[in-house]
């Protein structure tokens, strides 16, 4: 029996009498790219909280690589090999795409709080920084500040400093939001071309990319797993269908669904 990245069982929150997660049994697979969909306020970002530690759950337990973690502090999940992004960009505008990385790697190495200590001794992090930003497709931007990137650009940045991490589990909290359509394409062809023992979830609301991208989708509804499964199945799923019926900035394209 394969081990799974991530696993929920009856995972929970409720904040007051508002019940935002209830019975969730998620699981990950090991190299999985899949998406989390819902309307919004379904507890999309809810459960982002909840599996990177942002918030203790009420209900249920997490494991993760098979190793039960509900209790762990989110810094031991990161340094565990949980990444994520957040739905807001949280870049630096000032600095240069490379040093934004460099400082990630730095993080990583635990040189955090001595970053601006000469340099002669970090030309593996340089490399391993541009190296990155080559499979990011930001290599020709390393030096652009990142305040002069395209958003789409931007974007992919974070996705490079979640890497930095070198984590197992890449979380992506609306990867697209914001970014132009011509750019969001080529976004998600690079989540796409990430290394496949990097395991990733990613919530995303659209259904084009979802369809085009995900093996496996969970469909989150009023903080409860309404259905899970392939996208066909998923794309073809009356119940589904009638969640987002009347939202006009959702359509779901069976005829682009992996099988
Ligand atoms: N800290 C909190 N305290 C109280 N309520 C919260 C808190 N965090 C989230 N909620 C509520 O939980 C519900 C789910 O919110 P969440 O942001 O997880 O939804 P979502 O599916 O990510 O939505 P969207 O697609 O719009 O981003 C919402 O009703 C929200 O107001």
């Amino acid at each position: 029996m394969s081990t799974l990245a991530l696993e929920t069982q009856g995972l929970g929150i409720r904040f007051g009498a508002f019940q935002a997660v209830a019975e969730v049994n998620l699981q990950l697979q090991v190299g999985a790219r899949q998406a989390l969909i819902g309307p919004n306020g379904a507890g999309k970002t809810t459960l982002i909280n909840l599996l990177t530690g942002v918030y203790k759950p009420t209900a249920g337990s997490i494991r993760m690589n098979g190793q039960d973690i509900t209790v762990h502090a989110a810094d031991r999940r990161a340094r565990n090999g949980l990444a994520r992004t957040f739905q807001i960009n949280q870049l630096f505008p000032s600095l240069t795409p490379l040093l934004s990385v460099v400082l990630a790697i730095h993080e990583r190495e635990g040189q955090g709080a001595t970053w601006w200590r000469p340099y002669q001794r970090s030309t593996a992090c340089f490399d391993e920084a541009h190296a990155l930003l080559k499979r990011l497709r930001l290599d020709a931007l390393a030096q652009v500040p990142v305040a002069e990137l395209a958003y789409g650009k931007q974007r992919l940045l974070e996705i490079a400093l979640a890497l930095a991490a070198r984590p197992r589990i890449l979380l992506l909290d609306e990867p697209a939001a914001g970014v132009p359509e011509d750019e969001s394409g080529e976004l998600f062809d690079v989540i796409g071309e990430l290394p496949s023992d990097i395991s990733v979830l990613f919530i995303e609301h659209d259904m084009k990319l979802v369809f085009r991208f995900a093996q496996r989708i969970s469909v989150l509804v009023a903080g409860r797993i309404l259905t899970e499964g392939a996208p066909r199945d998923i794309a073809h799923d009356p119940r589904v269908r009638e969640v987002y019926l009347g939202s006009t900035h959702v359509g779901i394209h069976p005829e682009t669904a992996h099988g």
